[in-house]
């Protein structure tokens, strides 16, 4: 279970320091899938780069299975359970992607699991197998990779923020049935950030974002009318693909 308890963030611009998040307190159970939505910056991904360690909250406390992370960096909080797409995966020379998938998992993974596990993001496994991460990569390959490494492995809790950007609709409904396959095991926290009808009608419960704080936080079939009739989760949501 994961737990936030008075989360704020703030930034100081020239000066004058702004909340991005504001004492944010919510629970994720275990084997729920939580889907966050919203206004364009309202502070939803800023929320998911305070609970990866990429940003250090300024005030509030994470608990993961009853665990105090709030002071952990990202790779401990990683160690404790809580799994991200790297925002730039490892570009060195000789990183190819069967090598940042087995970095991923953890362990040394066979070409037939690697295999498996592109197929599952849409990417066809024999083009992509030893193929160095570079800038030859387009940037939806590259973001069906970064899916690709979070799946690579099982964790407490894992973090997608709008897994649905710039991927094409075959890929997408490859990712919809990788979370639905997730989401059935029950063994996982997902929390995903979208703005994807078809991500938010897979949700458990459904948190809004607005200025920093919780809208609404509820059950799919409490929130989700509400999205569909209300002028800013109208705005925040776009159509199924
Ligand atoms: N480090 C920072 N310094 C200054 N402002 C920031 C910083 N990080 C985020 N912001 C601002 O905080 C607000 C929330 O940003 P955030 O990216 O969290 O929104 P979001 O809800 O994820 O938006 P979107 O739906 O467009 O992805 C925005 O106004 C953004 O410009």
């Amino acid at each position: 279970m994961l737990e936030v308890k008075n989360l704020t963030f703030k930034v100081n611009e020239n000066g004058v320091e702004r909340s991005i998040v504001k004492d944010i307190s919510f629970t994720v159970e275990n084997g729920e899938m939580l889907v966050i939505t919203g206004p364009n910056g309202g502070g939803k991904s800023t929320l998911a780069k305070v609970l990866m360690g990429i940003e250090k909250a300024d005030a509030g406390q994470i608990l993961l299975d009853g665990e105090d992370i709030s002071e952990y960096d990202i790779d401990h909080r990683a160690k404790a359970g809580i799994g991200f797409a790297f925002q730039q995966p490892p570009r060195f020379k000789g990183m190819t992607v069967n090598k940042l998938l087995s970095l991923a998992a953890g362990e040394t993974l066979p070409e037939h699991v690697c295999c498996k596990m592109l197929s599952g993001v849409g990417l066809c496994a024999k083009e992509y197998l030893n193929r160095e991460i570079d800038g030859t990569l387009s940037g939806g390959e590259m973001k069906r990779l970064e899916i690709a490494t979070v799946l690579a492995k099982s964790h407490k809790l894992c973090i997608f923020d709008e897994p649905e950007a710039g991927i094409d609709l075959w890929s997408f409904s490859m990712l919809v049935q990788q979370f639905e396959r997730i989401h059935k095991k029950k063994d996982q926290m997902l929390m995903l950030i979208s703005h994807q009808e078809r991500i938010i009608r897979m949700a458990d419960r459904i948190m809004v974002i607005e200025d920093g704080t919780i809208k609404k936080i509820g059950p799919r079939e409490e929130v989700l009318p509400t999205l569909l009739t209300d002028g800013a989760g109208c705005a925040c949501m776009e159509q199924e693909m």
